[in-house]
């Protein structure tokens, strides 16, 4: 198993480099873990509680979960992935099952930060965008698909994303072996990724 980590700030196009890289790729061969899906179980809190955590810090991710599952997959078994409301601030208390794939990529805004995580990568991407435009794509996509307006995608920058991208997730650029400028489409990032991949495949 080839397991592939990404990481980058939010809106930096994680989600939509994964998409490209596995678009031309026999889809039984690749699998997706999304750190998203590990952000704690907020259950025992309301509401009003859940709004003001702080999701851009480490401490907001299971990564003894993530770990354990990659773990798992990586010795062939399968894994029950939670499934993540952004609206609700909270895992649905659904699952997915997720498969050992040959190719299994892991993308998420603080992967990287962990080190043990990070040991279980056999390739780490960073992708980077400027904060401006993750900002404007950040905007667009919270209100269009994230039950968000720009008055809470705006104050949450100000109080956790920005100070967090800084102290956490930036610095985790060093750990990475391919950074992807991604301010514009980079499709030849993207085909070298994906010839690196096929190779594992054959
Ligand atoms: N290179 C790009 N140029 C312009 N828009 C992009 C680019 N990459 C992603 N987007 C758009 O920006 C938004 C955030 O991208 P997404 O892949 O969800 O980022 P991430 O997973 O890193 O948070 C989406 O609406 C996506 O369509
Ligand atoms: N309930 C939540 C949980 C997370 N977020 C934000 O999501 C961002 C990470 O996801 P990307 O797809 O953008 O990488 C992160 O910056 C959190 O602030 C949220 O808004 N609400």
């Amino acid at each position: 198993m080839l397991i592939i980590g990404i990481a980058g700030g939010t809106g930096c196009g994680k989600t939509t480099v994964v998409n490209q890289i596995i678009n031309e790729l026999p889809p039984n061969e690749v699998g997706i873990i999304s750190q998203d899906s590990y952000y704690n179980d907020l259950s025992h809190l309301p509401m009003e509680e859940r709004v003001k955590v702080n999701f851009d810090h480490p401490s907001a991710i299971d990564f003894n979960l993530l770990s354990e599952h990659l773990i798992s997959l990586k010795s062939g078994r399968s894994v029950q992935q939670p499934v993540y409301s952004f609206k609700a601030h909270n895992r649905t208390g659904e699952t997915e099952i997720t498969i050992p794939r040959k190719v299994m990529i892991v993308e998420g805004i603080l992967i990287l930060t962990n080190p043990e995580l990070r040991k279980l990568f056999d390739i780490k991407i960073y992708v980077h965008a400027d904060s401006d435009e993750r900002l404007i794509r950040r905007i667009k996509r919270d209100v269009e698909e994230r039950g968000r307006d720009m008055e809470e995608v705006l104050s949450r920058y100000q109080t956790t994303l920005k100070p967090m991208h800084q102290q956490f997730i930036e610095p985790t650029k060093e750990y990475a072996d391919i950074i992807i400028p991604n301010n514009k489409y980079n499709t030849v990032a993207i085909n070298i990724v994906r010839t690196i991949i096929n190779e594992r495949l054959i």
